[in-house]
């Protein structure tokens, strides 16, 4: 896998999650973060939309930023005069490609579809812009038919062809398969754009990578159109990790990427989310919490500070006696083997009653001399 771009869409995909909405100051704050970190394109929103959306795009544009700034229109152009009005020089073009779609859309009128696609695309060529072109639910479509359009679009000057799991209904075996007969039968090259309705569009976006695709929507977070898109943290990380891929992108601020996201969004992340997640690199079990004193790399896939996190280990009711002696230590207080079974029984049972994990003044309110020391009973 060589030379791979990042396209973020969180301004655009990522916004259409139910209840979303960035202010305008919010855009370009999420635009130049992710600017800043090296991602390489993004997909700044709808210019169509007017208004608010149009202004916030405009001022990306003019932020004179790195990365490239792309904005995604229908096949319709006034949807493409929208997007050079906001200064834009590049273009995402959409085309439903499968029957359900075609049918539902434009009543079934395949010509109908592929004539407005031709005009758009060749008003945009026209135009001097950079033309990509997604073809929407393309992992329903029809596959030689998918293929022609792809074919057509190189044709008429696109430059890039978006293969979208619309409703996410691929797994990485059928995405490879679908995507590979795309790659080898076109010069331009070939962008995932994969949804995570039954949890597979991290899994899906890099089976496509590794089946030729080399450029890649994601989202901060997976935010995104009901169950959401390929988390760009997510797939940043597994390209480097996993495959050795270094997309030139700072993983160290990843996390307060996320947060900004998760502010801005009003949706939080969840605890075991991968990579971001407050849990991702927090440690409770005591048979992990043990082999992760002696080396971090017994259940660490990679060291927290890589993606800005620390790790943390956490007292709680699955916690064993290496890891409280080891925080009581860090404490200034030994205890015996006996003295230690007694407190971790009692944190086993606090733990339950409160829910939770436990503080270490907690923990320390459960060694016996602090007790008396402190006056509690
Ligand atoms: C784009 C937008 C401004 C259009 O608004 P609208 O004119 O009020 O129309 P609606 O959203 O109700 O309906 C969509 C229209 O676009 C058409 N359309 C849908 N996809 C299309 C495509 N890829 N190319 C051309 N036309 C398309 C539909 O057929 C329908 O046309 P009609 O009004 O002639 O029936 C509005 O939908 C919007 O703000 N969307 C932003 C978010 C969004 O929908 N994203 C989805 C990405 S798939
Ligand atoms: O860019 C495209 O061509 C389509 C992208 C899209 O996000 C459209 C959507 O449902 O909002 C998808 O998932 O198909």
């Amino acid at each position: 896998m060589n030379d791979i771009q990042i396209n973020d869409t969180t301004l655009r995909d990522g916004e259409q999650a139910a209840g979303v909405a960035f202010t305008v100051d919010e855009k370009i704050a999420l635009a130049s973060f992710m600017d800043a970190i090296g991602v390489h394109e993004l997909e700044v929103g709808i210019p169509a939309m007017g208004s608010e959306e149009a202004r916030a795009i405009s001022a990306i544009t003019h932020l004179d930023l790195r990365t490239s700034l792309i904005g995604w229109n229908r096949a319709v152009r006034s949807d493409i005069e929208a997007s050079i009005a906001c200064g834009l020089k590049r273009v995402h073009i959409s085309i439903p490609v499968s029957e359900i779609q075609i049918a539902a859309k434009f009543q079934g009128d395949v010509q109908g579809v592929l004539r407005r696609l031709r005009e758009a695309v060749q008003f945009a060529v026209d135009q001097g812009l950079y033309v990509a072109v997604g073809g929407e639910d393309s992992s329903r479509a029809d596959e030689s038919f998918l293929l022609d359009v792809a074919l057509s679009v190189e044709e008429w000057g696109g430059s890039r062809f978006r293969f979208c799991d619309t409703v996410g209904i691929l797994d990485p075996m059928k995405t490879s398969q679908k995507v590979a007969h795309l790659v080898q039968h076109l010069s331009i090259p070939v962008e995932m754009h994969t949804h995570n309705d039954f949890g597979l569009a991290t899994a899906n976006a890099l089976a496509g990578l590794q089946a030729g695709a080399t450029s890649v929507n994601t989202t901060v977070n997976g935010l995104g159109e009901r169950a959401g898109n390929a988390a760009l943290e997510e797939v940043v990380m597994a390209l480097k990790q996993m495959y050795n891929v270094n997309l030139g992108i700072n993983t160290r601020r990843l996390r307060e990427l996320s947060d900004l996201v998760a502010q801005a969004s009003g949706c939080s992340v969840p605890p075991w989310k991968a990579i971001v997640g407050e849990n991702a690199f927090a440690h409770e079990a005591g048979i992990h919490a043990h082999g992760i004193l002696k080396n971090p790399n017994t259940y660490e896939p990679f060291a927290p500070e890589e993606v800005g996190w620390q790790r943390r280990l956490v007292v709680g009711k699955h916690s064993g006696r290496h890891l409280v002696s080891n925080v009581l230590q860090q404490n200034g207080i030994t205890l015996s083997k006996e003295e230690i079974a007694t407190v971790l029984e009692g944190v086993r049972n606090l733990s339950v009653k409160f829910k939770r994990s436990l503080t270490v003044e907690e923990l320390l309110n459960l060694v016996p001399e602090r007790r008396v020391a402190h006056g509690i009973s």
